[in-house]
């Protein structure tokens, strides 16, 4: 089996230390991920640490400055598989600069309280990290609707 490509993605949050909503952005490019949705991030170039390619990837599909929090740790050796050639590492983050906006690899971005994570088609791979990530969301939230 050939080695898979790293991915990083971030689960940008309004407030790291309780959360009630992150950023999914909807992708607009290349064609057969038109209209899905998922988590801004991208491949690690050679050369760069996930937490690097994190910073540079935020920055040039949104245009913001984000702080890591925690990384959501996965079950694929600590890694999240997403299809059968990418392992994805995500982190938790806060933007400290810039109102994000859908740049480059986007055409929307929303704010998604626990209520609506199931709103938007994510990409196949995303979907369990979605679940797996509400359990981190302030209840109260979800309560709220
Ligand atoms: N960024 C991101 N990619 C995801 C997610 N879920 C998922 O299956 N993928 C897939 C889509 C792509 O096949 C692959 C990541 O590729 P990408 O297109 O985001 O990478 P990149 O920004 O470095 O793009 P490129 O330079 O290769 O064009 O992982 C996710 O939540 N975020």
């Amino acid at each position: 089996m050939q080695t898979p490509v790293l991915v990083v993605a971030a689960v940008i949050v309004d407030d790291l230390a309780r959360p009630t909503a992150f950023l999914g952005a909807r992708r607009s490019r290349p064609a057969h991920l038109v209209g899905r949705w998922e988590f801004p991030g991208g491949k690690v170039d050679p050369g760069e640490t996930p937490e690097q390619a994190l910073h540079r990837e935020i920055c040039e599909e949104l245009g913001v400055t984000v702080e890591l929090g925690d990384e959501v740790v996965g079950p694929d050796a600590g890694g999240w598989t997403i299809t059968d050639r990418h392992v994805m590492r995500l982190w938790f983050a806060r933007v400290v600069a810039g109102e994000p906006a859908p740049l480059v690899e986007h055409d929307e971005l929303r704010w998604l309280a626990p209520a609506e994570f199931d709103d938007v088609p994510w990409l196949d791979g995303d979907v369990r990290i979605v679940e797996h990530i509400t359990g981190y969301f302030d209840s109260a939230s979800v309560a709220a609707g």
